[in-house]
């Protein structure tokens, strides 16, 4: 979108002169009252936390939105924080509402067919890309944020007097791990994927692959004594790996040529995505049909067929077999 404008003409797979794919930053940037943006780093000026006040647009298929349903889940904030959800399916118009598909919502706030129109509605003006996830402010109707990693962070630490479980993802004593972890993770993982899968050069492709696997064969021996990403307790670390793991069997070593080995032939890394997956409360945030649907269908220039594989389907809900290590999932999940 540029000056307020859809544009068709904008490329949808951005990379540099090397053919490495270049992910733009998001541009809005606000905070909630009482955030805890990092370990000595409370948010004082903000938006008030409230019920009923903020509100989530989504697709299920993307793994930085999940980012914030999983974290929404957790904490127990269903009935605080509302929810629109997209057609997976994104083409030339960009995000759209298609409330007759399965899963997917009407725009419950102003009746839109385009998550565009959301983001001109914050700003007329507004030049940028058109992602999910977005915090929606209802009292100001404006964007509040547009960045997965600092909706968790409010979702998890400013709205406690609200939620219903009594969870912390960014307890104190750990809080410098999960910062480190979830920056380590971004360029090799989460963002690796993609730089493997847009790669525009095979250097660039041969690069992202190395590190993505370098990286995994790492987590699979850390993980094979320490139950969770930043130690025995739950964090917004694994909040954080989790969502690129759970695509990663089904889409990723496919459809972006993460083809050295499925998460499947790690046993660690295996076994806690199980876990993860089996948490309560994580199962509705689980759409594997909407995953496959949006990668194998909205890039035209890596799955020109759109044709959507059938396997591996993996069984995510197979015993983990991860009870012996030290820690254990909070005892206020439910
Ligand atoms: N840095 C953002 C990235 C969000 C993002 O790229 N979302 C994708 C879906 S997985 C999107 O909406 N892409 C649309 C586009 O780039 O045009 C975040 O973590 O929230």
């Amino acid at each position: 979108m540029i000056d307020g404008e859809w544009r068709y003409d904008v490329e949808q797979i951005q990379s540099d002169e090397t053919g490495e794919f270049e992910r733009d930053t998001t541009s809005f940037r606000d905070w909630i009252a009482g955030t805890r943006r990092g370990p000595d780093d409370v948010v004082e000026d903000g938006p008030e936390p409230e019920a009923g006040r903020y509100h989530l647009y989504v697709s299920y298929a993307c793994p930085w939105a999940h980012r914030t349903l999983l974290t929404r889940a957790l904490n127990g904030l269903e009935d605080v924080v509302s929810v629109d959800v997209v057609d997976p399916v994104r083409k030339n118009e960009g995000w759209e509402f298609a409330p007759e598909k399965p899963g997917c919502t009407t725009e419950s706030q102003y009746g839109y067919d385009f998550l565009r129109e959301v983001y001109a509605e914050a700003d007329e003006d507004y030049t940028g890309r058109v992602t999910v996830p977005v915090l929606w402010d209802k009292e100001e109707e404006t964007i509040v944020n547009n960045e997965s990693e600092e909706i968790m962070r409010m979702l998890d630490t400013a709205f406690g007097e609200y939620a219903t479980n009594d969870v912390d993802l960014y307890p104190e004593g750990y809080r410098e791990d999960v910062d480190d972890v979830i920056d380590d993770i971004y360029p090799v993982i989460n963002n690796g994927v993609y730089r493997a899968g847009f790669a525009e050069s095979q250097e660039a492709y041969d690069d992202a692959v190395a590190d993505l696997f370098d990286a995994l064969d790492q987590w699979d021996e850390t993980l094979a004594d320490q139950r969770y990403a930043a130690g025995d307790r739950l964090t917004l670390a694994d909040v954080a790996m989790f969502t690129t793991l759970y695509r990663f069997d089904e889409v990723y070593h496919t459809h972006f040529k993460c083809n050295e080995k499925r998460i499947a032939d790690y046993e660690h890394l295996w076994g806690y995505l199980r876990e993860l997956c089996q948490l309560p409360g994580v199962e509705p945030t689980l759409h594997m049909d909407h995953v496959k649907n949006h990668y194998y269908r909205s890039h035209p220039d890596v799955n020109p067929s759109n044709l959507v594989p059938v396997g591996p389907d993996p069984d995510f809900f197979a015993p983990h077999g991860r009870d012996d290590l030290p820690g254990g999932p909070p005892t206020d999940l439910a």
